[in-house]
């Protein structure tokens, strides 16, 4: 197997805050790497500390011990990484409403810009392609008070690129966003991993998506360390379970628990999708679902000519789920 390149390495660092009462120590002794080309999601509960691990990998705020190296060697500036080598995401709303969104993609190049205070022809190119690789090239122009959340995030993510950095860190950048912007940012940063070849870090608690697109996990929440691994393995460990305590859900299934309250067992026959989601409203109304049997109520989800149909025992049959329900309760 190819050897992974490490672009951040954590050598027994210690974050938290020493307050004048005494250190609050959140993590301690972390020794972990952030890869090229991959996308790691850093989940955890409420509190755990992780914003405050992105800020301190960001150079945001000191490590309370230990060391962060960038890159090859170890990290050249005292007080965090240079701006060439990590750019950061973090969840504050843009305060700057008069700027429009070139301008402020373009202040992801104030790293290269010398002392002069205007873009070279290649900054003006890296720019451009930064809005394209997040497809806002057409919201270039507008004010920032003229876009949505979701668009919103996207420029800061444009930012970021164009700072040309090989490390990203974000921190929940799919706050307030709807399924569709959380879907396509999850899966643009995914992108942008795999295609540019960075190291690409976000805190999140979109459990669904993160299991479904993160190469690694971080998951905080058992002491003061992390535990990592591909997202397949931590399911199957439990550890997700150990961590979060869920009430009501099976992560093993993504599923909710429905609870069998009817107390009554209907045997389903069908295929696919339509057999999932038939399964879904009996359970959800707490019927026991079971796979054929005798002297039990039985339905079968037939698809003829585009139409699904619901037929219970090969007489009564029915066009809709709420139907079919409503027959039973
Ligand atoms: N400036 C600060 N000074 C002292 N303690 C702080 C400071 N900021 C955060 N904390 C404490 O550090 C702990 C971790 O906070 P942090 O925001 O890093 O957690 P988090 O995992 O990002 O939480 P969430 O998921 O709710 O965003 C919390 O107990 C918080 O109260």
């Amino acid at each position: 197997m190819a050897n992974k390149t490490a672009l951040v390495s954590l050598h027994q660092l210690s974050v938290g805050y020493a307050l004048p009462a005494g250190r609050n120590v959140l993590f301690e002794n972390l020794g972990l790497t952030l890869n090229a080309g991959e996308l790691t999601c850093f989940m955890g509960p409420n509190g755990v500390g992780k914003s405050t691990l992105i800020r301190t990998l960001a150079g945001l705020q000191k490590a309370l011990s230990g060391e962060v190296h960038y890159g090859a060697g170890p990290n050249q500036s005292p007080k965090g990484p240079l701006p060439h080598q990590v750019s950061v995401v973090l969840t504050d709303r843009i305060a700057t409403v008069q700027m429009d969104v070139r301008e402020l993609v373009s202040f992801g190049r104030y790293p290269y810009m010398g002392w002069g205070i205007t873009l070279s022809k290649d900054d003006q190119q890296k720019v451009s392609e930064a809005l394209e690789e997040v497809h806002i090239q057409h919201l270039a122009d507008k004010k920032l008070y003229e876009l949505s959340d979701g668009q919103q995030q996207m420029v800061m993510i444009a930012r970021a690129l164009a700072q040309d950095t090989p490390v990203i860190l974000l921190d929940e950048p799919t706050a307030h966003l709807d399924l569709n912007n959380r879907v396509e940012v999850m899966n643009l940063l995914r992108r942008l991993a795999r295609k540019l070849n960075k190291a690409i870090l976000i805190a999140t608690h979109e459990l669904d998506l993160a299991l479904q697109t993160a190469d690694l996990i971080w998951l905080a929440g058992r002491g003061k360390t992390l535990v990592t691994g591909i997202p397949e393995d931590l399911v199957l460990s439990g550890v997700f379970d150990e961590v979060f305590q869920f009430k009501g859900y099976d992560l093993k299934t993504g599923k909710i628990s429905h609870e069998a309250y009817r107390d009554k067992m209907i045997s389903l026959q069908g295929d696919g999708h339509a057999y999932l989601w038939t399964r879904n409203a009996l359970e959800r109304n707490g019927f026991s679902v079971t796979s054929p049997g005798p002297s039990l109520p039985h339905i079968d989800v037939v698809e003829k000519d585009g139409h699904l149909r619901w037929i219970i025992n090969q007489k009564t049959s029915f066009d809709t789920l709420q139907s079919l329900l409503t027959h039973f309760i």
